[in-house]
């Protein structure tokens, strides 16, 4: 039992981890099941193929890979979440020892963890959920790195998970303790949740400069000049796909427009509405994806109630960035917000800023606004009131005010954007029409209301009939 590190299963991430560590010097052991005919020779055939695995140890028998690992054991799990977990976990047991630590290194909803994490302790296994963003590539050259779990645990593994991730432009690893039991698959889940808005965005984006006639090079060449002040990976990775071409056509243009998800936009949606956080432009993305999915139902509604193909929008460029802009910031407020209540509701005492910092570089959602971020929540929690947001959003607002209602007036679908100011006026108002709601609510169900000359009363009731 000579390695210091066993990784289980693999599939794109897991191989990509695989030669991360390899490529930092660590002695591995690798393991993927095997299914007849399907399934075979996987680890062995894929240390073969590349040169950093040739000191990896690779097998398809657990007992054996268990039986490589130094004590106590680190293994990382890289398997599809949900019941497999489950299944992989008891199939590993019988041949753990106590003090051998289990990282679940999968999308897996943090409720799911906080349980595995509690039943584990019974056995004397530490298991640490942990979120790994980054995709193939950064997996291999440095992903961003969130575990959650015992903090004693965490130290032994401390090593190779800082060493693999990406570093900030500091150098220091993009990856950190981030809380006790499910908090950090919760954090990559709210990370998910950020990013499924962030797609959102730029897709709209798109919408809007297409509806100008623009093809997708020209959209390109505009989104280009948007890398000096809103720089981010998916803004850079947009700019390439709308470059692509097959032949004389662009890919992007042959692409159904039918936006799957694997549940990660989905859990941060239920979560919020759980700890009552209002993540309305998450929701609004993952809405949008539902709605994308119902192509026939949009091709017959289109044939009842749409006679215009193009539409034609009287907006600036820069009115489209400063609106991106806008709903950008109220995109990572909503995100960080939902991070900070569940910090509170499950006392994990969560660091936001370190949080942001961890996510600058190897993950998905990596910006310069989240650089700016890192410093401007070591001072608040609400990075509404910081006075340089401020300043933008009070520079933006006129724009992604023009913008939305331009859309809004040439059918332009923007759930995103809309949802942003809409978001943005409600929570600035001081007087909403909630006094309605309070109202309608005591007047057919007696749920009683506060009142405005008498808060210390907490509740009134009125016979309105
Ligand atoms: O951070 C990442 O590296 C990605 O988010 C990763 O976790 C994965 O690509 C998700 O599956 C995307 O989510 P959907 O499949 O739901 O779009």
């Amino acid at each position: 039992n000579t390695s210091d590190f066993g990784l289980f299963g693999l599939g794109v991430m897991g191989k990509s981890l695989c030669r991360n560590l390899a490529n930092n010097g660590f002695k591995i052991s690798m393991y993927n099941r095997h299914v007849e005919g399907v399934e075979e020779n996987v680890a062995k055939n894929f240390k073969d193929e590349y040169p950093e695995l040739s000191n990896a140890a690779a097998f398809d028998d657990i007992s054996a890979f268990v039986k490589s690992l130094q004590q106590p054991r680190k293994i990382m799990l890289m398997v599809n979440a949900g019941k497999t977990i489950d299944f992989v976990l008891e199939d590993l047991l019988p041949h753990l020892s106590k003090n051998d630590i289990i990282i679940d290194g999968g999308n897996s909803n943090y409720v799911n963890t906080k349980e595995r994490f509690d039943y584990l302790k019974t056995k004397g296994i530490h298991f640490i959920g942990t979120g790994v963003s980054g995709g193939e590539e950064g997996a291999l050259r440095g992903p961003s790195i969130m575990p959650g779990g015992d903090l004693a645990a965490y130290k032994s593994v401390q090593l190779f998970l800082e060493t693999i991730a990406a570093k900030d432009q500091n150098n220091l690893p993009c990856c950190t303790y981030v809380g006790p039991e499910g908090s950090g698959h919760f954090i990559k889940m709210v990370h998910n949740g950020i990013e499924y808005a962030e797609m959102q965005l730029l897709a709209e984006v798109c919408t809007i400069l297409e509806s100008t006639a623009k093809n997708p090079d020209e959209i390109a060449n505009i989104l280009e000049t948007w890398k000096d002040n809103a720089n981010s990976y998916l803004l850079e990775i947009t700019i390439d796909i709308l470059r692509k071409k097959e032949g004389d056509d662009w890919l992007v243009k042959k692409i159904l427009d039918k936006a799957a998800n694997k549940g990660t936009g989905n859990w941060t949606t239920i979560a919020s509405a759980e700890l009552g956080v209002p993540s309305t432009l998450i929701a609004s993305a993952l809405f949008a994806r539902y709605t994308s999915f119902n192509k026939g139902e949009r091709l017959a509604n289109n044939e009842i109630y749409r006679n215009t193909k193009k539409a034609k929008v009287d907006i600036a460029i820069d009115e489209v960035r400063e609106a991106y802009q806008f709903a950008r910031i109220i995109n990572h407020y909503q995100g960080f917000k939902l991070i900070y209540e569940a910090s509170n509701a499950y006392s994990w005492n969560l660091n936001l800023s370190e949080i942001a910092r961890i996510w600058t570089s190897g993950c998905i959602i990596k910006s310069s606004l989240m650089k700016d971020l890192v410093d401007i929540l070591k001072d608040t929690k609400n990075i509404l009131n910081n006075p340089r947001l401020v300043e933008s959003i009070n520079q933006y607002k006129p724009s992604v005010k023009k913008v939305v209602s331009q859309c809004v007036l040439n059918d332009l679908t923007v759930p995103c954007l809309s949802e942003s100011i809409q978001f943005f006026n409600g929570i600035t108002t001081a007087y909403s029409s909630a006094n309605i709601i309070q109202a309608q609510r005591d007047y057919f169900g007696a749920h009683t209301y506060q009142r405005l000359d008498d808060v210390k009363v907490k509740s009134h009731h009125t016979n309105w009939k």
